[in-house]
């Protein structure tokens, strides 16, 4: 009989009256603030979730598609008693049916969710000062623990999932790491300092005044191990990626939420940089012209306002756009973070994308030389430098450079007849002379070669070719005859 408006006055009085009286006070952590992740809320799920205080007797079990491990979680509504430095806390997990929605920009997810921290006014400081440091430091400490990595992408071509993700994710497990990834050591060793000087320099990056994040271009021929390297840094830094489809992506805006959304300690990827940029930028008006507008609006807005407009009719993606992303004051919106543009042509990449400053390392990929052909042979046969022949890895190391085989070629020799250690390494021999012979003679056609000895071997093989080939039958003149045939047409 009482109505309403009262009924809920009289509640809110009492609320009050009580939170007065009481000796507890709560902090409420939801999962959304506003339009971001709350970092904070997944940090405590994480950590109850494997808390050895854990004391709910009903618990959540989950296990995300592909993954190998079972989370634990708190169960809706239900709640903990977790201990820290003897002050005693009690964390209850509320999950409300949202209203119904009178409009909305993009779908709510149905529930809301969120933590419930209740604790002594008394350890109030303690808390706030200390319990969340930790509770954040353990989860990651989890999630590093754990190896489970995400792979995002985005995929959705714009639309966003129930909670406003922009991002796919999969359980990343790449078994690629630096140990396993064939390139010059000392190369290697380079990207490695770099990387961990990267992690551990948060005070250098606030001091400089630089934002705390490092552009990685890494180009050359397919097959040399750029994506590789790629899982490799994940792998090693423990970092999720952020795979990013730049022709999924329809404005500069999009690219910006899409940013925005990605968490810190996280590696964003965009391969194949020439043919995204190519795709959005040079078909659209009059190719170099345009970009060139394009990038003077970009720096225009990078020294101003830094909102990055779209140019043209807004629906599409611009080269000063995805500066802005990668470089702009929306850049530093999460910290610890890797940009890595890939590609196979870098001399086709705008000067703009490779001045000084913007991709901090470029790392070129290339061809197998001989200490990574080394580092193969031991990934796949288990060979160390003294297993093989001293003779075949003196030929093998002759030849190998000229020979230009990506590590991938060689990777699929040896695969092929890996259960016959021997045979693999003769027919790798076999290949990379070949290739050798290939490219020093097409040196000397071209006229540039310039090592006389090398092409006085491949004129002494040739003959002796030439003779056991003619010893076995007449495959000479099928060759000539198809060089012929070719001529003709
Ligand atoms: N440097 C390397 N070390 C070890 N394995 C390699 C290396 N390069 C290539 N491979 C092998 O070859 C395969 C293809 O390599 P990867 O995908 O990394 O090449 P990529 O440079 O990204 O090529 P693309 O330019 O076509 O994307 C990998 O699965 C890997 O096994
Ligand atoms: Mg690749």
């Amino acid at each position: 009989i009482i109505p309403p408006e009262l009924r809920f006055a009289f509640l809110k009085f009492f609320n009050r009256t009580f939170h007065l009286f009481s000796s507890y006070c709560y902090f409420d952590i939801t999962e959304l603030d506003g339009v971001n992740t709350n970092e904070l809320y997944n940090a405590v799920q994480l950590y109850l979730s494997t808390s050895v205080s854990i004391a709910g007797n009903r618990l959540s079990l989950t296990r995300a598609v592909n993954s190998s491990s079972i989370t634990f979680g708190l169960s809706n509504n239900d709640s903990i008693v977790d201990t820290f430095n003897n002050a005693t806390v009690l964390w209850e997990h509320v999950v409300t049916q949202r209203q119904t929605q009178t409009f909305a920009w993009r779908p709510l997810p149905e529930e809301k969710r969120g933590f419930t921290l209740r604790i002594k006014k008394r350890d109030k400081t303690l808390i706030l000062n200390s319990y969340l440091d930790f509770i954040a430091e353990k989860a990651k400490e989890i999630r590093r623990k754990n190896q489970d990595r995400l792979l995002y992408t985005n995929t959705r071509g714009g639309s966003l999932d129930s909670r406003g993700h922009p991002w796919e994710s999969v359980p990343f497990k790449h078994p690629s790491t630096f140990e396993t990834l064939a390139m010059d050591p000392k190369k290697k060793q380079e990207i490695m300092d770099d990387l961990k000087d990267f992690v551990l320099g948060q005070m250098f990056y606030q001091k400089t005044g630089r934002a705390w994040k490092r552009g990685y271009l890494l180009y050359g021929p397919p097959g040399t191990g750029k994506s590789s390297m790629i899982a490799a840094m994940a792998n090693y830094l423990g970092y999720d990626i952020y795979d990013l489809e730049l022709t999924e992506v329809h404005s500069n805006s999009e690219l910006r939420k899409l940013l925005m959304k990605t968490s810190s300690k996280s590696i964003i990827v965009i391969e194949d940089i020439d043919c995204s940029i190519n795709l959005t930028n040079r078909n659209k008006s009059s190719g170099l012209k345009a970009d060139l507008q394009n990038l003077r609006i970009g720096s225009e807005t990078r020294s101003g306002s830094g909102s990055g407009e779209e140019s043209g009719n807004g629906n599409t993606i611009t080269l000063s756009g995805l500066l802005n992303f990668t470089d702009g004051l929306w850049s530093c919106c999460g910290s610890e973070r890797i940009f890595i543009f890939t590609t196979n042509h870098i001399e086709k990449l705008d000067p703009a994308l490779l001045r000084s400053g913007r991709m901090d390392m470029h790392v070129c990929m290339s061809y197998c030389d001989f200490s990574s052909l080394k580092i193969l042979l031991r990934n796949y046969l288990g060979y160390e430098e003294e297993d093989v022949d001293d003779d075949v890895l003196k030929e093998m190391e002759r030849v190998v450079e000229k020979a230009e085989m990506t590590p991938a070629d060689v990777s699929e020799a040896l695969i092929k007849n890996r259960r016959d250690k021997e045979k693999a390494v003769r027919e790798l021999l076999v290949e990379l002379k070949s290739r050798w012979e290939r490219n020093v003679k097409g040196g000397k056609l071209r006229g540039q070669s310039g090592n006389l000895r090398e092409l006085e071997i491949v004129e002494e093989e040739e003959k002796r070719a030439i003779d056991s080939q003619n010893e076995d039958g007449d495959d000479v003149e099928d060759e000539t005859e198809l060089v012929d045939n070719v001529g003709k047409d």
